[in-house]
């Protein structure tokens, strides 16, 4: 199912298991900011609405999405987390560079879920324009973070 047909914000709580006990890592990259703190915000709150506590939610920062691969890896391996969100928002420009940075931040973050037992959510919208960046980020298609953050709780107690 595209996007196009699905509310991303949309979850229920009834569903969702209770975060209260979860410690959650969040990575943000800087690129394309009112994005990514729009994402941020919509991940955050969903994680406190379903119990998380706020000290329990810790932000990282990073230059851009490349960079959410090696900021991940440092925050697993220095803080004590149950998961972490990778936030990103990049924006095709008039080179290839697009191709591989995305390719390259899906590849790492990927590779951090094989290495690590500790989940990373892909919270990294790749888009054509800004228009379906600000979609995704709390506009007509819900806001990504939203459903990083229910995918982050799921995948914590996966297991467990
Ligand atoms: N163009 C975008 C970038 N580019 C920067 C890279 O992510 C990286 O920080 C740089 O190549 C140095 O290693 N990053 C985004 O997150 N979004 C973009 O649209
Ligand atoms: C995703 C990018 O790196 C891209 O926004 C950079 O723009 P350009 O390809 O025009 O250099």
């Amino acid at each position: 199912m595209a996007t196009e047909n699905k509310n991303l914000s949309v979850y229920d709580k009834s569903k969702i298991p209770n975060a209260k006990h979860l410690r959650f890592g969040i990575v943000v990259s800087e690129w394309n900011g009112e994005i990514t703190e729009a994402l941020y915000d919509g991940a955050e709150e969903a994680l406190v609405d379903c119990g998380a506590l706020p000290e329990n939610v810790l932000r990282w920062n990073v230059p851009g999405s490349f960079e959410l691969t090696f900021g991940c890896k440092k925050i697993i391996q220095t803080e004590k987390v149950d998961a972490v969100i990778a936030i990103g928002s990049v924006i095709r420009g008039e080179t290839s560079h697009f191709d591989f940075v995305c390719s390259a931040t899906a590849q790492g973050i990927k590779d951090l879920n094989v290495a690590y037992d500790v989940p990373v959510i892909f919270c990294v919208l790749t888009d054509d324009n800004i228009e379906q960046s600000k979609a995704r980020s709390g506009g007509k298609h819900g806001n990504k973070g939203t459903e990083a953050a229910i995918a982050a709780i799921q995948m914590a107690v996966l297991g467990k």
